[in-house]
């Protein structure tokens, strides 16, 4: 059975001629099903173009990408993505039920559908109560949760996050860590997250893969062998965690070392 995600060999480069930049080069991973992989790596080490280019918005300049065996070509309908910039992603003329609703006009689904599926991804973010408000009347925090109820509403085989809690504060973000992996324990919704926060990738992934620095290649794909059930304060403080953290260091930092030498 081919995996949910296969990316093979994966290069992109912006532009031609001598002011050309590769960003990602000869990148391959798979991720399976069920599973929370994230990838980490330096800032401007190419990793939004990797989720790009995964996503269908970029087209790669080589290698492939699959989802289900189905080479990506476009805009995948089973797939859904999630910003970091949620205030510019949600409408702020649509209620919170009208953002979450949205997609899902253009998958063809009727007004009660809609509806239904829309409660029910606002019941899993906690945001339920919140339907009839409207963005600009939430935090930075709930406008994120509504941006990922949005996404889960079309209930997704893969869920794309590109440093989605990069724009809120230390303790929001905690909570969001937290709502993420509760919310895809209830669903057992298969998750790509692209961090350049070591500490998070450790706390949210199953999986944590580090990117060089650019051009974004795999230089490890470390399996995290911490419990399901996690707590912010003690698997943080946990000798598993820290030692994970620092090996993710060393790693990001050598590579670094390595990238501008050679
Ligand atoms: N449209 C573009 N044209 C030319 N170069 C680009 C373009 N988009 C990105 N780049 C360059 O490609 C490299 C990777 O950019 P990318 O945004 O993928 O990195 P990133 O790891 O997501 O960065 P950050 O963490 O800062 O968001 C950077 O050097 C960037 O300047």
């Amino acid at each position: 059975m081919p995996a949910m995600l296969e990316v093979k060999a994966l290069r992109h480069r912006f532009g031609t001629g001598p002011g050309a930049h590769t960003a990602v080069e000869d990148l391959s991973f798979t991720v399976e099903a069920g599973e929370l992989a994230c990838l980490v790596g330096h800032s401007g080490c190419g990793k939004s173009t990797l989720l790009r280019c995964v996503a269908g918005l970029t087209r790669p300049t080589g290698g492939t990408i699959r989802l289900h065996g189905t080479e990506v070509d476009g805009v995948p309908p089973e797939l859904a993505v999630v910003f970091q910039d949620y205030g510019r992603s949600l409408f702020p003329w649509l209620t919170v039920a009208g953002n979450v609703e949205f997609p899902l006009r253009s998958a063809g689904l009727d007004r009660r559908e809609r509806a239904s599926r829309a409660r029910q991804a606002l019941d899993w973010v906690g945001l339920a109560d919140a339907h009839r408000r409207f963005p600009w009347q939430l935090s930075g925090g709930m406008q994120q949760r509504v941006a990922i109820a949005r996404a889960l509403a079309s209930r997704p085989a893969l869920l794309l996050m590109d440093e989605p809690f990069a724009s809120v504060d230390a303790q929001t973000r905690f909570e969001l860590e937290d709502l993420l992996r509760r919310v895809r324990r209830e669903q057992d919704t298969t998750i790509l997250l692209v961090t350049h926060d070591i500490d998070e990738s450790v706390y949210l992934g199953d999986r944590v893969l580090v990117l060089s620095s650019s051009p974004a290649s795999i230089v490890a794909d470390l399996t995290v062998d911490l419990p399901a059930e996690r707590d912010q304060i003690t698997t943080r403080e946990s000798a598993e965690f820290v030692a994970l953290r620092g090996e993710v260091a060393r790693l990001l930092r050598h590579r670094a070392v390595v990238g501008e030498a050679s």
